[in-house]
């Protein structure tokens, strides 16, 4: 049983066991009463059983009354016979009063047995007598086995019903509470271990054996209460021993040299007063405060985060000197190190340190400026030009960019220095320094060698021809003449160019022929310049004499515009002509556009010259109008550098206000490069040429970015096919595919197209065949002086007229 219940139960069951025993007990008890009152009526029965054959014996009494007095022995046996037939009868006896006489039938056999004696009356003359008395003894021994066996019955399947009831009753004993109550016992006993500062002593101590599950349950809340109570006092000291640290630590903080805070996700949880005093802050400010408002950019902040969050996480600690901003914006050097409370999560807390080391970085920074710089001018030295042009050669190599190297000497710096003093020739210098300065931009670098002698590094030059316009305003600036403690001194510059990568690959070589052409420009007669390589001397003096020229031709009038026709294909009319300046120098004759107007952009002289442009086209424009012609439109180029620095808008009202042509007879040609540069202001600056009703193309369309998405945005009204596509028309399948594709894009977006170029009938014909609208070319005419233009139109009108009658 023990197994049993232990097997159902589980180790610790008293309960259940306790439980079981008494159900048990119970219900026996209730079982055995129950069934000895259902034996005890059932053996009433089976005796009721027994009287009734002992009535039915009582029925035979008179007959054997009278039998006995008439002393009928023959009958007295039969009627015995008789009675000793009936059911258990074991013995029948009649006896005489007197005790004479006695008959007997059968013997008593059973182990128990029920008499009854009935007394035999005789009535003579009215007196009644007893004349004998008759026993019958039947047997009760069937009675007592039948009792016997009904009890066997009764008590085996009350046993066996109270067994499978107690079974089911512990089961549920056991599902129902004790499982639980063992369960709640372990959860005590079970009771934060480790989460107190003193160890619960009920797990070290044992719970006595004999104890049930509510008893263990009670045993352990005991303990733990007992211990718990300990644990609170221990608590309670050690809590007084903390905030006693708390304090201790708090001085120290509080008095620390250093800032310290805590961090979490990006936020000061707490801080030292030190750090607020650093930053700026009041008592307190910085609590709460997210660490990105100390950054100076969003950049700084995130590029810095992603370290240190990476650092922190691999249990590292993290180190950085960088700047920071104060409360109020004034930018600080701090240098700070940190690390996480918990590597797992390095963002959750992260305790830093931080120091300010504004002054000991200015120290540095000048530590190193004096190792880098001249002292007199505060330029870079040598060893920080040796530096930067390291740096540039690379990005050079990169881009084919050149670099200029410019050895510069002052003309008569020796002069002013022995005659006027020291002082006097230092000022000279301070000056030449910052008009250099003023001069270059600020990825140049510009260094004093020594004495008179500076160094200028120009990098990333488009071409060693670009050095020109630079040493130009470079010579212009330093001839204006210095006032330097109340003298008037003029001074000049002889300089010498070297250039990355053509004349050396390093400082030592540029500086060698820097100084060698810086000495042929000296010997020139000074105030001048010289390249090393001597081609670039003859490129660099062209340049410089057209660009003083250009300056000229403007004043004294030697541009004009020829004009070159644009035919209409479908009715093969001149339906416009486009604008092309040319010079007409004196000496040189007529220049073309190609070679001065790089230099008029470079110089800015774009601008002037491109106003006259304008200015003569919507001139010729109504002369052609006034002369009697039909009106035709005027294209005219703009440039980019008038784009960005000049007032187109304004500059195109003029010349419509001064010639009082209508605006849709003046077309301007932009250019792709002009369109793709600062989209928004273009954009805003072409809406309101639009809305001059002025009409717009694209020029040289395919040589850029070819960008739909501009055509569609800007809305211009033509698209020009560049001449480098329509030249090899007729012979190159590709720029047939491309001239194809562009005039059909060009119609879907309702632009008409012109195509540039156009020198061969064959290349006509085929750009006839692409549904090309209009065309211009060396086919139909060269660029002419206005004056050939009405007899031009006038021919091709008629011829035109000819064809059309001729079909
Ligand atoms: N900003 C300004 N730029 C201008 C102005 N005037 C001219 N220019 C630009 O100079 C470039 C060269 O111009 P130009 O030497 O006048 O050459 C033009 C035509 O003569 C030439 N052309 C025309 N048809 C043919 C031909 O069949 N064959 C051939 N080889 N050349 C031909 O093309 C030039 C016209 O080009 P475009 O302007 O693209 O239509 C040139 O880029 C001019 O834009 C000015 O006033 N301002």
């Amino acid at each position: 049983m023990a197994s049993f219940s232990k097997l159902i139960f589980g180790e610790r069951n008293r309960i259940g066991r306790r439980l079981i025993v008494l159900i048990v007990a119970f219900s026996s008890l209730i079982t055995l009463c129950i069934s000895i009152v259902q034996l005890t009526l059932e053996y009433r029965e089976l005796r009721n059983d027994v009287e009734n054959v002992l009535d039915g014996v009582g029925i035979h009494i008179p007959s054997v009354a009278g039998s006995v007095w008439d002393f009928d022995e023959k009958q007295i046996q039969l009627t015995l016979s008789a009675l000793a037939q009936l059911p258990n009868i074991e013995r029948i006896s009649i006896a005489t009063t007197t005790g004479r006489q006695r008959w007997t039938t059968g013997k008593i056999v059973s182990s128990r047995v029920a008499t009854r004696t009935y007394a035999l009356r005789h009535q003579d003359r009215g007196k009644e007598a007893e004349i004998g008395t008759l026993e019958a003894a039947v047997s009760l021994d069937a009675v007592d086995r039948k009792i016997v066996a009904r009890a066997i019955t009764i008590v085996s399947s009350n046993a066996l019903k109270t067994f499978f009831v107690a079974v089911f009753m512990m089961i549920l004993f056991r599902r129902v509470v004790t499982r639980r109550l063992g369960k709640l016992g372990q959860k005590v006993t079970d009771l934060v271990p480790g989460a107190l500062p003193v160890p619960l002593v009920h797990s070290a101590q044992a719970m006595p054996r004999n104890l049930d599950e509510l008893d263990a349950v009670a045993w352990t809340l005991d303990h733990t209460a007992e211990e718990l109570a300990t644990a609170v006092e221990a608590l309670k000291d050690l809590n007084g021993e903390l905030q006693q640290r708390v304090v201790e630590q708090d001085v120290i903080l509080q008095n620390a040299l250093v800032g310290i805070l805590m961090v979490r996700n990006g936020v000061i949880v707490s801080c030292n007063r030190r750090l607020e005093e650093i930053f700026g802050y009041p008592a307190g400010g910085m609590n709460g405060l997210r660490t990105r408002v100390l950054y100076p950019t969003e950049e700084v902040y995130a590029s810095f985060r992603e370290k240190a969050v990476g650092a922190l996480g691999q249990g590292l600690s993290v180190s950085d000197t960088l700047t920071q901003l104060k409360l109020d914006g004034t930018p600080i050097w701090i240098e700070m190190s940190g690390r996480a409370l918990d590597p797992l999560r390095p963002r959750d807390a992260s305790i830093w340190i931080c120091s300010d080391v504004t002054e000991r970085k200015a120290a540095e920074d000048q530590v190193k400026f004096i190792a880098f710089h001249d002292a007199l001018t505060g330029l870079p030295n040598r060893l920080l030009v040796q530096d930067r042009l390291q740096q540039s050669m690379a990005g050079a190599d990169r881009s084919k960019a050149k670099i200029a190297l410019l050895v510069l000497d002052l003309d008569n710096f020796k002069t002013i220095n022995d005659t006027l003093g020291h002082s006097i020739g230092d000022g000279v210098l301070r000056e030449v320094a910052r008009r250099l300065g003023e001069c270059v931009r600020d990825t140049d670098t510009v260094c004093r060698q020594g004495g008179d002698e500076f160094v200028i590094l120009l990098p990333s030059l488009p071409d060693a021809e670009a050095t020109a316009p630079i040493l130009v305003k470079l010579m212009e600036r330093l001839i204006d003449p210095c006032r330097v403690e109340g003298h008037e001194l003029t001074t000049s510059v002889s300089i010498g160019v070297a250039v990355y990568p053509d004349d050396g690959q390093d400082l030592e070589t540029l500086m060698k022929k820097a100084d060698l052409a810086m000495y042929r420009a000296k010997d020139a007669g000074r105030n001048t310049y010289r390249f090393f390589d001597q081609q670039m001397n003859i490129d660099a003096i062209e340049q410089l004499s057209m660009r003083n020229g250009l300056r000229r031709a403007l004043e004294r009038g030697e541009f004009v515009l020829h004009y070159q026709p644009q035919i209409d294909l479908a009715g093969n009319t001149v339906i416009g002509v486009e604008a092309l300046i040319r010079w007409n120098h004196p000496d040189l004759g007529m220049i073309p556009p190609a070679r001065f107007i790089p230099v008029a952009e470079d110089s800015g002289l774009i601008i002037p010259i491109s106003e006259w442009v304008l200015r003569e086209a919507c001139r010729q424009a109504a002369a052609w109008v006034k002369s009697g012609l039909p009106p035709i439109l005027v294209a005219v180029n703009l440039s980019a550098v008038q784009f960005k620095r000049s007032d187109v808008e304004q500059s195109v009202i003029s010349a419509l206000e001064e010639s009082g042509i209508d605006p849709s007879l003046l077309e301007l040609e932009l250019t792709e490069s002009i369109l793709i540069t600062d989209t928004e202001t273009v954009l805003d600056m072409v809406k309101r040429l639009k809305q001059l009703g002025v009409k717009l193309s694209i020029d040289d369309f395919g040589t850029g970015y070819s960008s739909l998405s501009y055509l569609k945005r800007f809305q211009v009204n033509k698209l020009k096919i560049d001449q480098s596509f329509v030249r090899d028309l007729a012979t190159d399948q590709e720029d047939a595919a491309i001239v194809g594709a562009i005039i059909q894009m060009a119609h879907s977006l309702g632009l008409i197209v012109i195509a540039e170029g156009v020198e061969t009938e064959l290349i006509l014909g085929q750009l006839r065949s692409f549904g090309c609208d209009e065309a211009q070319g060396y086919y139909f005419a060269r660029p002419m002086p206005a004056e050939e233009v009405a007899a031009f139109r006038l021919r091709m009108n008629s011829a035109a007229k000819d064809g059309a009658a001729g079909h």
